[in-house]
């Protein structure tokens, strides 16, 4: 009997559920040191007199590598060549790198330092801005390319069953990483004397714990691995580099691509600033300027993998898509008119974002494998993933800079 469930590990219902938790599991971690900057946006200002044009850069050292050097579209790349197990290894230690740097930058850096160099024009920036943006940078890189590892698995292990409803899970988990990062950091920073380096410390040591589900997911999938080679049914097909041509040939790629950058540019900046936007537009008190952001990802916790699971049964997904968009033209109306300004308009505002901020993902992951085929689903996702990065590292920036140009409050 236990030899026949272990022969069956492809068939296994408890075998893939704990697939998904393990890979979900890190990347929460992820998500959680993704953000966990963004509610201490008050103290890196009062302790080191960042500006917001220091927050928005930094908040697009995020796209630096990705974009530019092309690091995530390689990621996506090195997944189809080289397998989701290598890719998700490499990954987490990209990560670690990253945040280190940034832990270094914050923890030990003399914040009045200042550096010179010529990028398109003499510039002057504080050398801890930079240091931090770059270590964020190259974290970028391996949380990225986790992300589309993740999806890959999940893919790969849940294709034909209930495919959405996992990948909605998964998404699920990233959020509740963002949702702890919305309420914790401020906390255990001032549990730690206004320290804003040691949540960042706490972040790395839970991605460490992330790591080691991920082994636990390396053991199951070289399991699946050796099973179906027995079978005779290894993937024997693999991605070539003018696979790449084929994936742009598709029509429907290039409409998924651009609701992916149109809509995350809108929704994942709103994180960052939304602590900011709650007090100076809303009136919130400080200490309770977090709770109304924290109900976005606490809403889609319960909404993404259901939206999925009626996905998996009803299909619809263009709808859903189509609607979710919509939905956000009206949230940020709402928060773009000035005499909307009760606190309460914000809850409902906030809430209907977090049904859109479901609606669209809970559909847009899964309708990629049905038009992409798996040895290409990397590459596929990586490229998607590249345009949306576009709008996560410019829209930052650009509001970093709005704020500080007609920004109504001192920063
Ligand atoms: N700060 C989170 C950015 C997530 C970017 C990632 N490329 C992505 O889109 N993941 C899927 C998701 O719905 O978050």
């Amino acid at each position: 009997m236990v030899e026949k469930i272990q022969r069956k590990m492809s068939e296994s219902r408890s075998a893939r559920w704990i697939v998904l938790l393990m890979v979900s599991l890190t990347m929460m971690c992820g998500y959680f040191l993704t953000d966990v900057l963004a509610p201490l946006k008050g103290l890196l200002i009062e302790l080191f007199h960042w500006d917001n044009t220091d927050f928005g850069l930094f908040n697009s050292g995020y796209g630096w590598f990705n974009i530019f050097l092309l690091m995530l579209i390689f990621g996506g790349m090195v997944l189809d060549k080289l397998g989701a197990r290598f890719t998700g290894v490499l990954s987490v230690g990209v990560m670690l790198v990253g945040i280190g740097i940034k832990y270094y930058a914050i923890g030990f850096m003399d914040p009045s330092r200042t550096v010179d160099f010529w990028f398109f024009g003499a510039q002057t920036l504080k050398a801890q801005v930079l240091a931090a943006s770059l270590g964020y940078a190259l974290f970028a890189v391996g949380y990225e390319t986790i992300g589309i590892t993740a999806n890959k698995i999940v893919v790969r292990w849940f294709k034909g069953r209930e495919l959405a409803f996992a990948l909605g899970m998964n998404v699920a988990f990233a959020r509740m990483g963002t949702f702890l990062a919305l309420a914790l950091p401020l906390p255990i920073a001032k549990a730690f004397g206004n320290s804003v380096s040691t949540p960042i410390l706490f972040g790395m040591i839970l991605l460490l714990l992330g790591f080691l589900t991920f082994l636990v997911y390396i053991v199951m999938d070289r399991r699946l691995d050796s099973e179906r080679a027995q079978e005779g049914l290894a993937d024997d097909e693999r991605f070539r580099f003018r696979d790449i041509f084929s994936i742009f040939r598709i029509r429907a790629f290039w409409y998924i691509a651009l609701l992916c950058l149109l809509f995350y540019a809108a929704v994942h900046p709103f994180v960052k600033f939304a602590v900011d936007l709650v007090v100076q537009k809303f009136g919130v008190a400080g200490e309770y300027s977090g709770l109304i952001p924290s109900l976005l990802p606490v809403g889609t916790l319960v909404l993404t993998p259901l939206f999925g699971s009626i996905y998996d049964r009803r299909g619809k997904g263009a709808s859903m898509m189509i609607w979710g968009a919509l939905m956000l033209v009206f949230v940020y109306a709402g928060f773009a008119i000035p005499w909307v300004d009760h606190w309460a308009a914000a809850v409902v505002l906030v809430i209907i974002l977090g049904v859109a901020f479901s609606l669209v993902p809970s559909a847009m992951w899964p309708s990629v494998p049905k038009i992409i085929p798996e040895h290409e689903l990397g590459t596929a996702y990586a490229l998607i993933f590249w345009v949306q990065n576009w709008g996560l590292a410019g829209v930052p920036l650009l509001i970093g800079w709005a704020l500080d140009k007609w920004g109504t409050l001192p920063p």
